[in-house]
């Protein structure tokens, strides 16, 4: 499948990326990486209620990175900054530096749909459309003003194919996706996600509302995406991101990041104390 990095950038995309950033980790095949999602002393309040507290990341490129912690630490508010979601919400206010490939984001000249483009979405509860399966995932296309340059059709079996959905549903395209089942339709939200082909992929708890044979497929899917895409997912379940994450961050209360290293150092050898408590199931 041809990706972004083989086409020419357009001009938002050129405001986007800039390539002074050092390459920091190791991907799955032992290669260097860049991050390519990096905060500096993040802060994020809504109204006067602190919900990101000094965060500082650096994201790999191609992997899984889990964020875990307990509720209300500010895990979703950390993903809805990568791509500017909090901007919809009135009280919330950014301080710090929240990059993609060395850009700041909440730079006045960035193009939030065009950071939207490179970084898509796959929320808890599937939401496709009241529209059929192939318009589901032609949306993301359309909505990017891309419907016209673009081979459609393919663009939608590219998608399909790679949410692992096209063989489910290649004979019914016309069908509403909303006559799907649940863990169908997360797939279709995840088609719609990646048929703009982004960079980035966020996912806040993508299986919590699916039962567990359609969550188990939603997990051996992204580890597919991460050949192609680098996933940042949200989950409660700490078992999940053991089993489908290379690097998981720990928030803990107060929205502080309080570790973040390869995941099985994190399950099995945490530097820190409070980590140790949060996953052994003492507080939280
Ligand atoms: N739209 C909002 N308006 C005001 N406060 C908010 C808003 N969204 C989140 N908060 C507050 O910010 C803090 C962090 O919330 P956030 O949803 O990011 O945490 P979380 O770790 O994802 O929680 P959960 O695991 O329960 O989903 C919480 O105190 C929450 O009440």
């Amino acid at each position: 499948m041809a990706t972004d990095h083989e086409s020419e950038p357009t001009t938002n995309d050129a405001q986007l990326i800039t390539t002074d950033v050092q390459a920091t980790g190791t991907g799955r095949n032992g290669e260097p990486t860049e991050p390519v999602v990096t905060a500096r002393d993040l802060d994020v309040h809504y109204g006067a209620e602190q919900a990101l507290n000094d965060v500082d990341i650096d994201i790999p490129e191609h992997r899984v990175t889990a964020i875990i912690g307990p509720s209300g630490c500010g895990k979703s508010t950390f993903l809805r900054c990568v791509n500017r979601m909090n901007d919809q919400i009135d009280s919330c206010r950014i301080d710090g530096e929240l990059s993609f490939h060395g850009k700041n984001v909440y730079d006045e000249d960035v193009d939030p749909v065009a950071l939207r483009r490179k970084i898509g979405m796959v929320f808890q509860k599937p939401n496709p459309f009241p529209k059929s399966i192939y318009d589901n995932v032609a949306y993301g296309l359309r909505v990017q003003g891309m419907a016209g340059d673009v081979d459609l059709d393919a663009a939608v079996e590219r998608a399909l194919r790679g949410a692992a959905l096209w063989d489910e549903v290649n004979d019914q395209l016309d069908s509403s996706g909303l006559d799907l089942s649940g863990g169908q339709q997360q797939r279709l939200c995840i088609a719609r996600a990646i048929a703009p082909d982004p960079e980035v992929i966020l996912m806040d708890e993508p299986t919590s509302a699916l039962d567990p044979v359609a969550a188990s497929k939603i997990e051996d899917l992204i580890d597919d995406l991460a050949d192609e895409y680098t996933v940042i997912i949200v989950t409660h379940n700490m078992q999940q991101a053991a089993r489908i994450s290379d690097k998981t961050a720990v928030f803990l209360t107060g929205g502080n990041l309080v570790e973040f290293d390869e995941t099985p150092t994190i399950f099995e050898n945490p530097a820190d104390d409070r980590v140790e408590d949060y996953i052994t199931g003492k507080f939280g």
